[in-house]
């Protein structure tokens, strides 16, 4: 018969111990979350083992942020997570009121997505959630960009149908053209060379995305609309007001209590989307009955379904406006400061549009735009450089591991992708504004990380208007390109993280007109 040594016995049971925690290790590999497992006996490492800013009890990470004491600064948060990846690594942990992971690895980002859940969640415009559901006579939720889990994806694949195909969005090329030339129009007869640009460019989108989604003009260029109390001039502070207060009122609680300022400007710049959207949907309800026209607007199509509310029509409205107006004028300065400060890459693009655009006459269509090779990179390069956003957010809702650390359902990661898109381990040159990078078959090529750069985020969360931005940037571009040789004249273009990335200054161009 067999018979066990100690010396056996401690090898048996040392050798059962690694065999368990490699199978532990494995199976939960495998699945990719550890619901059923103890951390302890996967010999993963402890989520708070990962390094970052000193934490207090009570306030967190959040001294950091603090005026005068912190070194933070809460509108330069790509400069903040820059500093943290360089002190901390691929990994840093932060406490500022929640569990915070910032992952700046492509890798791991990919593993982030991978390990999503069926309904991806975000946790922000918090407050904005608060007050929505506060007004149950006019919301029925907090809308697309606040709403998490069953009820987010309710929505989402509601109003995703015309957003999304590409044979919906190409519809728009025409109006998205006619009102660019407004824009040209505009630059010629009446800017004045030393003028901030970005409102004119505010302008733009609000038009455009006014058309295109509500068929509703708002004239943005006309004398009287660039009065400051006009409706244009309403719509287009209300949506900064909004978003420029989001991120601050996540981190904060203050709001919870009572009524802070910036708490009252995001329920004043809501209530303003609120009315123009509610009039607009009043105005069109009307038309639609009594004229029973089609058009290619959104609200055309949301109101062709029968079984969409009128409450979550405006709540999407106000989120259109919202989201539609800054993020593509805040891409669209980006890529004008580096095309402006890149002559050989305006030479460049210009040179495709010629040969696409043959005399100023001709319209742009959605065939031209799919042969924009080039001007497509250039935006796809400015997107690199300057995102609208620093990262993408998720809300973990089951553990899931990144580099060994078990990271707990909770927990709110943020993709830093900004940062990384300008780390020289993942592109070369990478401060260089070089939009053959992404030109398959050009000796710049690169083969650049899949999760690296992620402007518009990324799986069924990801940007629902992502097409129509990218469409409208390409023709903005390509018609100031066509129409103006462009300079600037400004100092070096940073950014202000207000949830999005504004221009840290003014933006500066020069447009020298080409006359051919
Ligand atoms: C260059 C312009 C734009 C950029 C860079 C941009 C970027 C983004 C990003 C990064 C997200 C979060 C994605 C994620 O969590 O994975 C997002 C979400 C969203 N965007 Fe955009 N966006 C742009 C333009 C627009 C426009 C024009 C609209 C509306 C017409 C819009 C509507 C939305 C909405 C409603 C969401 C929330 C989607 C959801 O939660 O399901 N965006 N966008």
């Amino acid at each position: 018969m067999f018979k066990y040594t100690q010396y056996e016995n401690l090898v048996m049971t040392f050798k059962l111990k690694v065999f368990k925690k490699w199978f532990i290790q494995s199976s939960v590999r495998a699945n990719n979350t550890l619901n059923s497992v103890s951390q302890e006996e996967s010999g993963l490492k402890n989520f708070n083992d990962i390094p970052g800013p000193k934490c207090y009890p009570v306030i967190g990470t959040l001294h950091k942020y603090f005026p005068l004491i912190g070194d933070y600064d809460a509108e330069a948060l790509d400069k903040n997570a820059w500093l943290n990846w360089r002190k901390y690594g691929d990994l840093v942990k932060e406490f500022p009121g929640v569990r915070l992971l910032h992952v700046y690895d492509p890798d791991d980002i990919a593993s982030v997505f991978r390990q999503d859940d069926r309904y991806p969640a975000r946790r922000s415009h918090v407050a904005m959630r608060d007050y929505r559901l506060r007004k149950p006579d006019v919301y029925n939720t907090g809308g697309l960009l606040s709403t998490n889990g069953p009820e987010w994806w309710k929505l989402r694949s509601t109003f995703q149908k015309n957003f999304t195909s590409p044979q919906s969005v190409k519809v728009h090329v025409g109006s998205t053209d006619a009102i660019v030339q407004e824009l040209v129009n505009f630059i010629r007869d009446s800017f004045v060379e030393g003028e901030d640009f970005l409102p004119y460019l505010n302008r733009l989108n609000l038009e455009v995305i006014g058309l295109i989604a509500f068929n509703e003009r708002f004239n943005s260029f006309s004398d009287k609309e660039q009065e400051p109390d006009s409706r244009s001039s309403k719509t287009i502070a209300a949506a900064f007001g909004s978003n420029s207060g989001i991120m601050k009122l996540d981190k904060g609680f203050l709001w919870k209590l009572f009524r802070t300022p910036l708490y009252r400007q995001l329920e004043e710049s809501q209530a303003y989307l609120e009315k123009t959207a509610t009039e607009i949907l009043l105005n069109r309800v009307h038309f639609y009955e009594t004229e029973s026209i089609q058009d290619n607007s959104l609200l055309c199509s949301f109101l062709q379904q029968s079984n969409i509310d009128l409450k979550d029509i405006v709540g999407m409205m106000v989120d259109i406006l919202m989201a539609a107006i800054d993020t593509t004028a805040y891409a669209t300065s980006f890529a004008l400061y580096h095309l402006a400060r890149n002559p050989e890459c305006q030479e460049k693009m210009l040179k495709e549009i010629y040969a696409l655009l043959s005399t100023k006459d001709s319209g742009i269509t959605p065939n031209i735009i799919s042969k924009a090779v080039y001007t497509r990179s250039c935006v796809k390069e400015s997107l690199r450089l300057n995102p609208v956003s620093i990262g993408v957010g998720r809300f973990l809702q089951k553990d899931i591991i990144l580099k060994e650390y078990l990271i707990p359902a909770g927990t709110v990661i943020v993709t830093q992708n900004m940062v990384a898109s300008r780390l020289p381990q993942y592109v070369r040159d990478p401060m260089v504004f070089k939009p053959e990078r992404w030109i398959r078959g050009s000796p710049d090529y690169e083969n650049i990380h899949p999760f690296l750069s992620l402007p518009f985020g990324f799986g069924p969360r990801s940007c629902i208007a992502r097409r129509l931005a990218e469409q409208n940037m390409c023709i903005t571009l390509m018609w100031l390109l066509r129409e103006f040789e462009l300079k600037w004249i400004g100092g070096e273009l940073g950014v202000r993280t207000l949830l999005i990335n504004k221009p840290d200054k003014q933006v500066s161009l020069s447009f020298v007109s080409r006359n051919i």
